[in-house]
């Protein structure tokens, strides 16, 4: 609601969000609140001019393009750019109502002529370009309507929905303002004089209704049925209108210097150098951890009633832009009994102060106590600061000089993978051992249950001294090596390469190990224990016979993927889909591998795929303040755009990838092969897949099954896999019951709802067993599938023993049970009942033009 801002407060069913531009200079967004899909949404890398937000949405308009972006979960805005109305144009004002956004034209804009004013507006009842006859300088938005000022004469102008509000009619004609904000039915706005002047419905409702107050204002924003002002005197924040019971009343005796308002909450900045959020009124985020910028960059000079704001505590300029500026309104006049010390010039607001020796006025008395209490207390703490500055300098220094002394040694040591690591290294490795584990995290901490703890001398013997010959493979930070330990057990021992970056590979280690000791599932490479010697971090698995998937489609090796036959790929594929699925749905919290591919899908001695390497999944946020703070990591060719390019992630991360996946198995090509005229697999199979031509994309070494519409199924789910936005993409549990069906019909099974889990492949699940169990008895399908709705429900409430800081964790198992899971769960019930291409429906035409437009 209102008008563009540094700040927005988004709304709705999801809960209310804060979001601000950063006051650094780099025009980046953040927000805190309970909507994940704006908290996780938000654009981290994209500078952005000012912000906007309605019902479950925000808006910028982007600073390098002059275009809106939004980002959010309402179904009228849609995320992305909207569609242009005519190519080319740019926007100077955004403002968003409940749902719809509208955007004012540049001037000299294509499309503008002499003195029209052009407004393009989006979403619910609103899609449409507007032309207005006059100059217009700035545009509000109220829930269903919107109005704009016209230049020269300040008049305002309204159009929309006229029933809720009455605004149109109710608009003044010959009041002139200098700035107007609309709520959901009515418009606030400041006058010449800058009283307040309200027209609309919302604020003549009964009940708790305050007056417009007379003071002086500086700015005003509206909310649902309420309004709120800055008092031009003293930069206080005034509210009227209507307020909910028990909601937050308005902080007092604090200075704020910008506002801005959600339905039933308002929020501003704090007049001082930390610069950080505040709100009040009911349900809003109440704690932002960040400084969020004062007001708006604006190009133009600063005019008279103007200062430029300048951070003292920080040398960065807030503004980008060359030449620009945010400027604040001067302060009028001075509190009773108090005199002007300082006038307000270009880069200060005005001062004024009490005369202390001759106080009247409650409001002297206490501001001089105050002046009177931190003389005392800044003396009384000069000197317990100086010797605590003194003492905390020492132990600073002290402490960098040690880390200091630990890197360079460490960095010293060889940075190798292979067997000629020399003893010597090692035990120079053991000699500081001691020193190191004062700096690591205890292993007790990280709770390790099940692994079994080496020393660097076991695993040395039982991999012949890590010898070339042993080493089976090779990732971006540890080498494989074949083993056998004391008792015969054959093993797979993966080492970290000894880089530079201890603590990027010492957070996968301990993520891998971490996260490994905790899973237990017949498709996921089991953990058997670790060593973590000095420098030295070692894995220790049961060892894969027949290596990983990628080998066997793409190794020099031909008959390795010949011998892979139709019913051996899609085997694989629906156990590598289970062990997902069980990553996703049963393992508590949930955990996205993110780095699903095929080099680490693999394969055991009786053929069975287990999904390895979890050097890079997640459990939850690392820290609630930064929940956008993991960049995207992952392999290029798998990697979610969604998750690339908004940092987006959530267990669809790793749907997509398995899409991936699925078109490298039945293509036999590469995820990215620029051998190819079209390198990346997605680009050319999916449009050969939806126009029909799935014989195009099989692989052209095995003859293509005589059960052909089995492929073609799983092609299809595997396009429904890698579509643009993760809401659209199924959960992992729809892929496996898909891919469970066309393994089933591949294998020739007479009823195709049967679906043909070989013995091996239900191991290691207690839902995979009923699973199974269930589907052989002889239950009705309706049955099955409330018995498998309970277990899964049992499942999800299991206790955990892992626990995490509640708000991260819930915000993240919030992100990642996105609309898709949430309608698979509703509708379990009657899943059996319907065919699978009804349960993964194509995206609306609608959507896959704007994702085509969008992406
Ligand atoms: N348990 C195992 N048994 C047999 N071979 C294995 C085992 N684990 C890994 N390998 C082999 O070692 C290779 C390297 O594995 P690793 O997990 O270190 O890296 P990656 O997943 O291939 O690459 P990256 O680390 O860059 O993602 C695998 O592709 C596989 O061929």
């Amino acid at each position: 609601l209102g008008s563009m801002s540094s700040i927005a407060v988004s709304y709705g069913e999801n809960g209310p969000v804060f979001c601000a531009l950063l006051p650094d200079g780099s025009h980046l967004v953040r927000c805190f609140g309970t909507d994940a899909s704006i908290v996780y949404g938000a654009p981290s890398r994209l500078p952005m001019l000012g912000l906007t937000a309605g019902d479950s949405f925000v808006c910028g308009l982007l600073l390098d393009s002059d275009q809106p972006y939004c980002w959010g979960s309402n179904f009228y805005v849609k995320m992305g750019v909207p569609q242009p109305m005519e190519e080319g144009v740019a926007y100077s004002k955004i403002s968003a109502g409940d749902h719809h956004l509208c955007g004012l034209r540049k001037a000299r804009e294509k499309g503008m002529q002499g003195s029209f004013s052009l407004i393009d507006c989006w979403g619910y009842n609103m899609t449409a370009s507007l032309k207005f006859p006059g100059i217009v300088t700035s545009i509000t938005a109220g829930s269903l309507f919107n109005c704009g000022l016209f230049v020269p004469n300040q008049t305002a102008f309204c159009w929309g929905d006229e029933t809720g509000s009455v605004i149109i009619g109710l608009t003044p004609k010959n009041l002139r303002f200098g700035s107007i904000s609309a709520g959901g039915y009515h418009v606030c706005g400041i006058l010449e004089n800058l009283r307040v002047y309200c027209w609309g419905r919302s604020l003549a409702m009964q009940g708790d209704v305050d007056l417009v107050p007379v003071d002086p204002m500086l700015s005003v924003v509206g909310g649902r049925f309420h309004a709120c002002g800055i008092k031009s005197v003293d930069h206080e924040v005034v509210c009227w209108g209507f307020r909910l019971q028990n909601s937050v009343p308005p902080p007092k005796a604090t200075k704020l210097y910008e506002i801005t308002a959600g339905d039933y909450f308002t929020c501003g900045v704090l007049a001082d150098p930390s610069l950080a959020p505040l709100c009040w009124g009911s349900g809003g985020p109440w704690s932002i951890p960040m400084a969020a910028s004062p007001g708006l960059c604006n190009s133009n000079p600063c005019g008279p009633g103007f200062f430029e704001f300048r951070r003292v505590s920080s040398p960065e300029m807030i503004c980008k832009p060359v030449n620009s500026r945010v400027c604040l309104p001067c302060s009028n006049g001075c509190p009773e009994g108090a005199f002007e010390l300082f006038s307000c010039n270009a880069t200060s607001d005005r001062r004024c102060e009490f005369n202390c020796s001759n106080c009247f006025s409650a409001d002297c008395s206490s501001a001089c106590l105050q002046k009177k209490i931190d003389t005392q207390k800044l003396s009384s703490l000069q000197l317990p600061i100086f010797v605590s500055e003194l003492v905390f300098g020492v132990v600073l220094v002290s402490s960098v000089s040690i880390v200091a002394c630990l890197y360079v040694r460490y960095k010293l040591q060889r940075c190798k993978c292979g067997a000629t690591e020399s003893k010597s290294s090692k035990s120079r490795s053991c000699s500081f051992h001691k020193e190191l584990v004062k700096v690591q995290p205890d292993l007790e901490e990280l709770k390790i249950r099940r692994a079994q703890m080496f020393t660097y001398e076991d695993l040395e013997k039982a991999t012949g001294g890590f010898s070339e010959e042993s080493q089976v493979g090779k990732g971006s930070f540890s080498c494989v090596f074949k083993g056998v330990l004391k008792d015969g057990t054959v093993v797979a021992v993966k080492r970290a390469i000894r880089v530079s970056d201890m603590k990027k590979n010492s957070k996968e280690f301990h993520t891998e190990l971490d996260l490994l000791s905790r899973l237990n599932h017949a498709h996921l490479l089991n953990l058997l224990g670790y060593c973590e010697e000095g420098g030295e971090r070692l894995l220790v698995y049961e060892f894969m016979a027949h290596g990983s998937l990628y080998q066997h489609l793409h190794g020099k090796d031909l008959g390795l993927k010949e011998r892979l036959d139709w019913v051996r790929r899609v085997t694989i594929a629906v156990q590598a889909a289970r062990g997902i699925e069980y990553l996703h749905g049963y393992a508590c919290p949930p955990v996205i591998h993110r780095d699903i591919k095929s080099s680490n899908i693999l394969i055991d001695e009786e053929h069975n795929a287990r999904v390895a390497d979890f050097g890079l999944s997640l459990l939850g946020p690392v820290d609630s303040s930064t929940p956008l703070s993991e960049l995207p990591a992952g392999t290029l060719g798998y990697l979610d755009p969604e998750y690339y390019r908004l940092h987006y992630l959530t267990t669809k991360s790793d749907v997509y990838s398995f899409g991936v996946l699925l078109l490298e198995i039945l293509s036999g090509r590469k995820a990215i092969d620029m051998q190819f005229e079209e390198g990346n697999i997605v680009e050319w199979a999916v449009p050969l897949i939806k126009a029909g031509n799935i014989a195009a994309i099989l692989d052209p070494i095995l003859k293509p099954p005589t059960e052909l519409e089995a492929l073609k199924k799983i092609a299809t789910v595997a396009c429904k896999c890698v579509r643009m936005r993760g809401k659209d993409r199924p959960s992992m549990e729809k892929v496996t019951t898909a891919l469970e069906r066309a393994l089933a019909s591949l294998m020739g099974s007479p009823c195709n709802d049967q679906p043909i889990l070989p013995t091996e492949v239900v191991l290691g699940s207690n839902r995979l067993h009923k699973k199974a169990s269930q589907r052989s008895s002889t239950q009705s399908y309706s049955e099955n599938d409330m018995i498998e709705s309970e277990d899964q429900q049992i499942e999800y409430r299991a206790p955990s023993w892992i626990t995490f800081p509640s708000v991260t964790s819930s915000q993240r198992r919030k992100s990642s049970v996105s609309e898709g899971d949430v309608d698979g769960v509703k509708n379990s019930e009657g899943r059996n009942l319907r065919c699978l291409e009804e349960e993964i429906g194509p995206a609306s035409p609608q959507e896959e033009l704007f994702l085509q437009h969008n992406f």
